[in-house]
C-alpha cells in the first residue's frame, strides 16, 4: 500500500504535524475542535498552500515547499470527501460518478461502465438516473463516495463523512465504507469525532491536540490503553498524569498519590488509567481500604447506560468520572458543588508511560 508522509507547519493556525502513514489502510485523526485535523487534510488535498509543507505519496512528491514543488489538487490523485457531499445538481447520479474519470481523460463508454460498477457496489444503481439535487443525505453521501472512488485515488481523505447523517443512515454508510475500505489498497485518512468510526474503520489512530500529534498507535492499543488526555476521554477512561515515585505509585502535580498496577522506573512521567465503573464515590469518611483516595468537587451529572455518570474535579483540576447508581446518587444527595471523596482500588488502576 502507498505510504504517505505529511509535514505541515502553519504557525498562524498553531499547526505543526509531521507523521508517516505506512501501515495498513485506514488512519483516523481524532482530537478536540480546532485541533488542526481538517487543516492537515486540506493541506494534503492541496486546498491550502502552507508556507512550510512536504507531502509525499508513495514515490510522488505532492508538495515540497523547500524545493518549490506544489502539485495542484487535480493532479494529486487524492480525493477529499467531507460531511456535505456536493453532487453536480444538473447531472444525474451516473453522470456525477462518471465525471471524475471523464475529467482524467477516460473515454466516455469506459467512464460510464466504471460509474455503473461503483453504483452497483454501493447499492445505489437504482438511483443512476436521479438528479444530484434529488437525493437524501445518505444517498448523496454514497454517491459522493462512488464519485471519489471512481477516480481511483491513491489517497482518500474523509473529513467527518458520517457526521451529518442520522444514526441509522450513518451506521448503514459506515458499514458500506468498512466493506469497501478493508481489503482495498487505497490509503485513507479519516477525521472523526465518533468512537464508532474508530472502532469499525480505523487500523491506526493519531490524536491531534493543539496542532500537534500527542499520541499515535494502532487503534486497538488506543482503545485499550489510551495515554493522551483526549484519547482517554474519547474512550471513556479517567487519566491522571504524574511522576512515578515508587513501583505502582504515581504522584500527581498536587501531591496526591495514585496506586496502581505497573512497574515503570522511578522518576519517569506516567499516566494512571481507570474506568469510571471502578471509582467509588463517598460523601464523608471513606469505608474499606482503597489505596487511592482523591478529594474532589462534583461538577456535573449525566445519564450513562442506565447509571449516573458523575464528573468531579480534583485539586489539580483534572476531571474524573465515576459511575453511581441512580439510587446511590439520590441517597448521597450528589449534585454540582458537592464535596466528595473518590476511591479507587489499586487493582482498578493501570500505570503506563506518558506519551
Ligand atoms: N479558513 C481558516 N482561516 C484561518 N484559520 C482557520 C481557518 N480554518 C480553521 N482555522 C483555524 O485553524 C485551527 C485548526 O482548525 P481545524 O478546522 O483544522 O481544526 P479541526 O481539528 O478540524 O476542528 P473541528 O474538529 O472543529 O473540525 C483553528 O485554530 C482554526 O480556528
Amino acid at each position: 500500500m502507498t505510504a504517505l508522509q505529511v509535514r505541515v507547519e502553519i504557525p498562524e493556525r498553531g499547526v505543526a504535524v509531521d507523521e508517516t502513514f505506512d501501515g495498513a489502510g485506514v488512519s483516523a485523526l481524532v482530537g478536540p475542535n480546532g485541533a488542526g485535523k481538517s487543516t492537515v487534510l486540506a493541506a494534503v488535498a492541496g486546498l491550502l498552500r502552507p508556507r512550510r509543507c512536504r507531502v509525499v505519496l508513495g514515490d510522488r512528491v505532492l508538495v515540497d515547499t523547500d524545493a518549490g514543488t506544489w502539485l495542484p489538487p487535480h493532479r494529486r490523485r487524492v480525493a477529499l470527501l467531507g460531511q456535505d457531499p456536493l453532487a453536480f445538481p444538473h447531472l444525474d447520479v451516473r453522470g456525477n460518478v462518471a465525471f471524475g474519470p471523464r475529467a482524467q481523460g477516460v473515454p466516455r463508454r469506459e467512464a460510464g461502465s466504471r460509474a455503473d460498477a461503483w453504483l452497483e457496489r454501493l447499492d445505489i444503481a437504482h438511483l443512476a438516473g436521479r438528479r444530484g439535487s434529488e437525493l437524501s443525505g445518505g444517498q448523496a453521501q454514497r454517491v459522493a463516495l462512488a464519485r471519489a472512488l471512481a477516480c481511483r485515488p491513491d489517497l482518500l481523505l474523509l473529513d467527518e463523512p458520517l457526521s451529518a447523517l442520522d444514526v441509522e443512515v450513518a451506521a448503514d454508510v459506515r458499514h458500506v465504507l468498512r466493506d469497501l475500505l478493508h481489503g482495498s489498497d487505497t490509503r485513507v485518512l479519516l477525521v472523526t469525532h465518533d468512537l464508532l468510526d474508530v472502532v469499525s474503520l480505523a487500523h491506526d489512530v493519531a490524536v491531534v491536540e493543539g496542532g500537534r500529534v500527542t499520541e499515535r498507535g494502532p487503534a486497538v492499543t488506543l482503545l485499550d490503553a489510551p495515554r493522551s488526555a483526549f484519547a482517554a476521554r474519547f474512550v471513556g477512561r479517567n487519566l491522571l498524569r504524574g511522576t512515578v515515585i515508587a513501583p505502582g505509585q504515581v504522584r500527581l502535580p498536587d501531591g496526591l498519590v495514585v496506586h496502581g498496577r505497573g512497574d515503570l522506573p522511578v522518576g519517569g512521567e506516567a499516566v494512571a488509567l481507570c474506568d469510571p465503573a471502578d471509582v467509588a464515590v463517598h460523601v464523608g469518611p471513606v469505608t474499606g481500604s482503597p489505596r487511592t483516595v482523591i478529594p474532589a468537587v462534583v461538577t456535573d451529572l449525566a445519564t450513562h447506560a442506565g447509571a449516573v455518570r458523575l464528573w468531579a474535579c480534583t485539586p489539580s483540576g483534572v476531571r474524573v468520572g465515576a459511575d453511581v447508581t441512580p439510587l446511590a446518587c439520590a441517597e448521597l444527595g450528589l449534585r454540582a458543588g458537592t464535596a466528595v471523596t473518590l476511591a479507587v482500588k489499586a487493582q482498578g488502576v493501570r500505570i503506563l508511560p506518558a506519551p
